[in-house]
């Protein structure tokens, strides 16, 4: 008897966070959010498991969801594997020819069919591709040193919109193609950040594998402006992985993004906690005021 009043009250408490989340439900409907996995953040199964679960559950509570993912510590691998080095400035890998044909391997290959079997297993209509199908995005050389390194300069979001009114879940690997035909290989962040732009999306959301910016005492903050994310680089405090993707958050406002999220993409429900409770999760940045 005991057991089940326990039984009830968990119940009770389930009802109530669900009747808590409608004011988050309405604010999001026909919303659309793009996620960046980064590779840091793709951990166990059972944590894509649940990453995939709460995609879903977005997508099913009227959300337009869209996946891009990055993987560079899977093409680390696989370079070491095949007894290639690889060097990365700010952020970036230097890529030449023989790399490229690596990045495109591993990228739309396993790392792109993980996501989307997770995708599937969890009762949703995940279809994965990367930004040279449709056409969808278009690059230059970003730097010549980093050789087929890719600026995206032109983004066709119209394949994705066709894909929210087929209830599908693109799954995207950052890749894009160059007026000559070849392939380029672009930093996650930055793809993200591009497609969020060309969508005019609600929320740009990076996973990665810190819980937000942290300052130079290492408290992560939560809210920035482009102002102190500026003065944060100049000063060293952000650095590495961390460039890429504080650029991408403030080109994504200044490209129409409403808001841009950095957040800890091993931490359970991540994206239901920023996106449904007055919690919010990581560090939230804004345009200077
Ligand atoms: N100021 C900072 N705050 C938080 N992380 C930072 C900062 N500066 C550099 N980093 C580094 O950036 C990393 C995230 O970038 P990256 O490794 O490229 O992630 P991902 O693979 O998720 O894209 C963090 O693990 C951390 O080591
Ligand atoms: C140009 C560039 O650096 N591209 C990245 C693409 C993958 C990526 O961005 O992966 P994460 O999100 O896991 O870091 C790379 O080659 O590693």
């Amino acid at each position: 008897m005991k057991q089940q009043t326990a039984m009830n009250s968990n119940w009770i408490e389930t009802a109530k966070t669900l009747s808590a989340a409608l004011p988050y439900l309405q604010r999001y409907d026909d919303a659309i959010v793009v996620i960046k996995l980064g590779g840091h953040a793709m951990g166990s199964d059972e944590a894509m498991d649940l990453f995939a679960r709460d995609v879903v559950l977005m997508q099913q509570v009227g959300i337009n969801p869209v996946i891009v993912h990055g993987g560079g510590p899977m093409i680390n691998d696989m370079l070491a594997r095949l007894g290639v080095q690889s060097e990365f400035v700010n952020g970036k890998r230097v890529t030449d020819a023989a790399t490229v044909e690596v990045v495109e391997m591993v990228l739309s290959g396993s790392v792109n069919k993980r996501i989307v079997q997770a995708i599937n297993q969890q009762g949703g209509r995940g279809v994965g591709l990367s930004g040279k199908d449709a056409a969808m995005i278009r690059c230059t050389a970003s730097q010549p040193e980093l050789g087929f390194v890719g600026e995206p300069v032109d983004v066709n979001p119209k394949v994705l919109h066709q894909m929210f009114a087929a209830n599908i879940i693109p799954v995207i690997a950052p890749l894009g193609f160059g007026e000559d035909g070849e392939t380029f290989n672009i930093n996650g962040d930055t793809a993200a950040g591009a497609i969020a732009a060309a969508l005019k999306a609600d929320r740009l959301l990076l996973l990665t594998d810190v819980a937000g910016v942290k300052d130079a005492s290492g408290e992560v903050v939560t809210e920035l402006t482009a102002s102190y994310i500026r003065k944060l680089t100049e000063d060293g405090v952000i650095a590495g992985g961390m460039i890429p993707k504080t650029e991408t958050a403030l080109a994504a406002l200044d490209g129409g993004v409403r808001a841009a999220v950095i957040l800890d993409g091993r931490a359970p429900n991540a994206c239901l906690l920023e996106l449904f409770t007055p919690h919010g999760a990581g560090s939230m940045i804004r345009q200077d005021s």
